[in-house]
Order: structure tokens, then C-alpha cells, then sequence
């Protein structure tokens, strides 16, 4: 089993995340953990904080000597932001004439549309949306990145191998005949400004977002996430929350923002004729099994079935619009504009980030449930003495990468 928590707020002293249920010698130190959020960091049309945001990482438990010990790996992500935030989010009561006099605390009466805001505070009982923004926001993407990084190392040292590219910025989408980039292709992605695998996409994505920058305005996108290398018959179809599909989609519906997944052609696939939806099984001249294509994105029945896993994420407009939306001051019901400091313009590049660490989550996740291991010399053992128990014939030609 593998299980992970995260814990923190936007501008508290720090995030935190716990995974428990890693094999021991997955191949992880603090330098790993920091490039992986500096990718996070990555991307045009982002705000000013992801100018100065360190994420200072620390390692609290789990890894000695650069290599998982098999107990639970704790991963403290500092905010920098944090000294000038100390009064207003100190855990512990601070003296009320101090908070009263600090401008930073002023309370924020006027929820901002398309956030937690507003249900937060009803729910919660809240009479401002500080304490629901603080746990609700994005930042918290930084822990799920460094926990997703941990279970990347694991998949990589069995094979498995995640690639994540922006597909698209508000109308501008890369055609759907593109290339996909492979593993090799991801130092070339991180450079570009949008994290597009097209060049001449990526140039028309950063004129949408300076457009939209120019006018007030926020975009949303589309991202994809691709993972080579992956066996057959990971998740199952015998139960409906043990799909390796339905468990992908939570896990990237989970990602704030996130409003829509699809699984290889999906919504396309919907539109076509059974006998041109479906990729075919055949046999190449060596008698193994071939698809004729992979419109399926990797998964049949609820399983991996040893092709290129492919699935993708809609992200809505930033919501915290420079352009204020309409609200209501809850302090004095009034019509008003909503609360505005700064924001991102467009997060699209960052959520294709965090999209891929929750892809890896799931996974990792999967792979120890089928293939179980307390080492990943153990796990390993298991995987490659099922992949060569699987009838010849019936081989998938993905497999032969591991
Ligand atoms: C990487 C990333 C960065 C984000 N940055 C911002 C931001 O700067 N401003 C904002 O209003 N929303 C931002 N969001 C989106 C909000 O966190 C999200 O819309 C909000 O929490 C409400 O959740 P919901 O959209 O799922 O309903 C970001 C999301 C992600 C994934
Ligand atoms: C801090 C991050 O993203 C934040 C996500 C976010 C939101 O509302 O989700 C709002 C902004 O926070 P702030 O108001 O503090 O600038 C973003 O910068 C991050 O990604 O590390």
C-alpha cells in the first residue's frame, strides 16, 4: 500500500508531505526534491511570487545517503514568504492588539468567485476567507510535486518513465496529429516557455497570455501527461475504484483548477463510429501482439494494457481575475469587487507539473499493490517474473523497455 498526506498553508512557516509505503533504495536526496519544484516554478504567465518562492526543502525522515530506507519519507517545503506572515498565521494566539494593528490581517470580507472562498466560510464558519484561501491554495501543489518526485525515482528505476507537456492555452491548441515528446524530450520542454512540445505553439500560447496579461484578463488550458514503459494490467476492472482510469482522473480532478480529464481520445472517441474507435489487436511478423493505434491512451477494462498511457487535464481560468469580479462584502452585504493583490496570469505550464507527480502518485501506488516488494530489487523481481509468465503470444510489443 502506498498512502501520502500533505499538511500547511499558502504563507504558514511551511509544507508538508508524508509518504508512506516506499520500497527501500528508491534513489532520492534533497537535490532531486528541488529540481522537481523548480519545475513547478516553471512556465509564462506567472505571478510574482513564483519569482522570489525558494521552496526551501528539507527531508525530515525515510531517506539516509540518498536512498529510501523504507519507512516514511517527510518532506518539508519552507515558505518564504513566511517572516512577513509570522503574526497573522502563527499556530499559536498572538496578542490581539498586535493582529489589529497589522494591516496583513485585515479581514477579507469580499470572497473572490471560482475559489473555496465563499463555500469555505459558510462551511466552516469562517467570517473571512483567510483561513479557507491559506489551505486552499495552489501552494500546497509544491508538496504533492516533491511526494510525486519520490514515486518518479521509484517508477524510473523499473522502466516507467513520465513526460508532461502544455497541449494547450485558452484557444490556441497544439494540432492533434502533433508528435509526442518522449523521456529524452523533457530537458527540451522545461526550456520552453510554456512546457509546449511545439514551437511554433508555444510562441502563439505566450502572445494569448500577454494579450490576456495586457487586458485584465487570466487563461486556463490544457495539459498531458504520458507514461512510457508501464506493464500490462495495473489497476483492474473487477471493482469500480480499483480502474487504473477512474483512479488517474480522481487523482488529476484533485488538482485545483483541474475541471475536466481524458483518457486517450476521450471526448473525440465519442464522437466516432465504433470500428473507428477501437484499436485493433494484431500480430506483427514476429508473432507478437501490436495495437493498430492507441486511441485507448494505455488503458482497456479499467487496466494499463502495456501501450503509452496518455491522459489529459482542463484547467480553468485563474480565478483571482485582475479585473475583479463581482461579490458581496459579507460584513456589510453590499455588492462589491472581489479581494485582488496578485495572481498568476495563466498556472497552465505548472499544472502540467503537478498533473504529472499525481499521475506518478497513482502509479507508484498501483505498482506496489500489484507487484508488492519491500526493496525495488524485490519489487523489480516480481514485475519482470510476471511480464515473463505472460503467455508469448499475448506479449505486448510496450514491454519490451523493461
Ligand atoms: C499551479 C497552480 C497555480 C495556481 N495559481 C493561482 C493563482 O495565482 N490565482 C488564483 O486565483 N488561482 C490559482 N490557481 C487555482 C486555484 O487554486 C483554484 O482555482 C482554487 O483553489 C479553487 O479551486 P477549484 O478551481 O478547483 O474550484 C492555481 C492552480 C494551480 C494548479
Ligand atoms: C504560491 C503558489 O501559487 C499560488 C497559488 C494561488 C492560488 O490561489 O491557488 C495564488 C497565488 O498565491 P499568492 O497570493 O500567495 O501569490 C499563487 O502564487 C505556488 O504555486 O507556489
Amino acid at each position: 500500500m502506498l498512502r501520502w498526506l500533505t499538511a500547511g498553508e499558502s504563507h504558514g512557516p511551511a509544507l508538508v508531505g508524508i509518504v508512506e509505503g516506499v520500497p527501500a533504495g528508491v534513489e532520492v536526496d534533497s537535490t532531486l526534491i528541488s529540481a522537481a519544484l523548480a519545475r513547478r516554478r516553471l512556465g509564462y504567465g506567472r505571478g510574482a511570487r513564483m519569482k522570489f518562492e525558494q521552496d526551501a526543502v528539507r527531508i525530515l525522515g525515510g531517506v539516509r545517503h540518498g536512498k529510501t530506507q523504507g519507512g516514511p519519507v517527510a518532506i518539508e517545503i519552507g515558505n518564504t514568504e513566511w517572516p512577513k506572515w509570522e503574526q497573522v498565521m502563527a499556530a499559536d494566539p498572538v496578542d490581539p492588539t498586535v493582529l489589529a494593528d497589522s494591516a496583513r490581517n485585515a479581514p477579507l470580507t469580499r470572497p473572490r468567485p471560482g475559489h473555496a472562498d465563499f463555500t469555505g466560510m459558510q462551511k466552516y464558519g469562517f467570517d473571512e476567507a483567510r483561513p479557507v484561501l491559506e489551505r486552499a491554495s495552489a501552494r500546497e501543489t509544491a508538496t504533492r510535486v516533491a511526494l510525486g518526485a519520490v514515486a518518479s525515482a521509484f517508477l524510473k528505476q523499473l522502466g516507467i518513465e513520465l513526460v508532461s507537456h502544455t497541449v494547450g492555452i485558452a484557444g490556441v491548441m497544439a494540432p492533434g496529429d502533433s508528435a509526442l515528446p518522449l523521456p529524452a524530450d523533457v530537458d527540451a520542454l522545461d526550456a520552453d516557455p510554456m512546457r509546449c512540445f511545439d514551437a511554433g505553439v508555444s510562441a502563439a500560447m505566450v502572445a494569448e497570455v500577454d494579450a490576456a496579461h495586457k487586458e485584465g484578463e487570466t487563461l486556463g488550458g490544457v495539459v498531458e501527461v504520458l507514461a512510457y514503459g508501464l506493464p500490462p494490467g495495473l489497476g483492474s476492472y473487477v471493482h469500480w475504484d480499483r480502474r487504473l482510469d477512474a483512479r488517474i482522473a480522481g487523482a488529476l480532478m484533485g488538482i485545483q483548477a483541474i475541471k475536466g480529464v481524458e483518457v486517450g481520445d476521450g471526448f473525440l472517441t465519442a464522437t466516432r463510429r465504433g470500428s473507428a474507435a477501437h484499436d485493433e489487436i494484431l500480430q506483427d511478423a514476429e508473432g507478437r501482439v501490436v495495437r493498430s493505434g492507441n486511441r485507448a491512451g494505455g488503458i482497456e477494462g479499467g487496466m494499463s494494457i502495456g501501450e503509452l498511457l496518455r491522459v489529459r487535464a482542463a484547467m480553468k481560468p485563474i480565478a483571482t481575475v485582475p479585473r475583479a469580479l463581482r461579490t458581496v462584502d459579507v460584513s456589510t452585504s453590499e455588492p462589491a469587487r472581489a479581494h485582488h493583490q496578485r495572481s498568476d496570469v495563466c498556472a497552465v505550464p505548472a499544472a502540467g507539473v503537478v498533473a504529472e507527480a499525481m499521475v506518478a502518485l497513482v502509479l507508484a501506488e498501483a505498482v506496489i499493490e500489484k507487484f508488492g516488494g519491500d526493496s525495488v530489487p524485490e519489487t523489480a523481481r516480481n514485475l519482470h517474473a510476471y511480464l515473463a509468465a505472460i503467455p508469448q503470444p499475448l506479449e505486448s510489443a510496450g514491454t519490451d523497455v523493461l
